[in-house]
């Protein structure tokens, strides 16, 4: 990792650089007149974003977060891919894929007319990935830093034979009092209650969903806009998604943040993922040479 050679390939002047974060991981600063952010080549990931006018930041970011080569961080924006939650196959492996603790390439970091940057990242597999799961493929994350967070994934079949993934934007999004939030936009929507092991039954969302308990839901057919309302914070951040049907609400509770090694014991009051996901019933299968994409945009605006 060469700082001062990234900087001049990629750096713009007051705008975008190259820095040692925490733990020494590369880090990418992005300062413009709309916002400023912090993405990690370490699995493509944004670990925050606030725009200008806004006095806090879109993520919630772990103080327990890993910071160790191979262990993925908890907060701010994980990708999880090409498997979204356990080993598809029972074979043991990752929880989420495993692409979310690899070093990703860095491609384009531009300006735009707009005032936004443009920061695309990259990744294709490798002996190391195949040794893992046996697929050629290229995946690129676009990041759009403006008045709004824009992220979207953009996955390429390399083989000759239809690749079968599902994924996700595990995005953990900070909040003034987990217990005092209402998750808007998935009233109706039908949902498999995790936390409760339910099986497979479906459960129709009555309401505006509120956390006091551990909620750990996948939503199926779920619209493309969704908002978190956060009287404490007095902010409503909005979620327009792309190319996603499925939607992961989680917060862990007491119980299950306890156990968690990179969370704090009262971290389960500082955020709430609502996760723009392709799951469950929704797998994407890529015929050989196409591609997919999933994507969200995020919005701050005051209460
Ligand atoms: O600790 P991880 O692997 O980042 O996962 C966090 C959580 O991610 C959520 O998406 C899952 O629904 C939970 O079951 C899981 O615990």
């Amino acid at each position: 990792m060469d700082i001062d050679a990234l900087n001049a390939e990629f750096g713009i002047a007051g705008t975008l650089r190259f820095v040692e974060g925490r733990s020494g991981f590369l880090m990418i600063e992005v300062e413009n007149a709309l916002a400023t952010a912090t993405i990690t080549p370490f699995g493509g990931q944004v670990l925050h974003y606030r725009p200008r006018e806004a006095p806090d930041d879109l993520l919630f970011l772990s103080d327990q977060a890993h910071f160790t080569a191979g262990k993925e961080n908890k907060g701010g924006i994980p990708i999880c891919w090409p498997w979204f939650g356990p080993d598809p196959e029972g074979q043991g492996r990752a929880t989420h894929g495993f692409i979310r603790c690899l070093p990703w390439t860095l491609h384009v970091c531009e300006e735009l007319e707009d005032g936004s940057t443009r920061i695309h990242l990259g990744i294709t597999d490798d002996e190391a990935t195949r040794a893992i799961w046996p697929l050629p493929f290229e995946l690129g994350v676009e990041i759009l830093v403006g008045s709004t967070l824009a992220v979207t994934l953009v996955s390429r079949n390399r083989g000759d034979h239809p690749m079968r993934i599902t994924q996700g934007l595990h995005s953990y999004f900070k909040v003034g009092d987990a217990t005092r939030i209402r998750v808007l936009g998935l009233e109706g929507c039908r949902y498999i209650d995790k936390a409760r092991g339910a099986g497979d039954a479906r459960i129709v969302q009555d309401g505006a969903i509120t956390v006091g308990a551990e909620v750990n839901r996948i939503y199926e057919a779920v619209p493309a806009r969704l908002a978190i309302e956060d009287p404490v914070l007095g902010r409503r951040i909005g979620i327009d998604t792309r190319h996603s049907r499925t939607c992961v609400v989680w917060n862990p509770w007491i119980e299950t943040c306890r156990e968690m090694e990179d969370l704090g014991d009262e971290d389960y009051r500082r955020f709430i993922c609502v996760e723009t996901v392709n799951t469950a019933s929704e797998v994407i299968e890529i015929p050989p040479g196409q591609e997919a994409r999933i994507g969200a945009d995020y919005r701050v605006e005051s209460l």
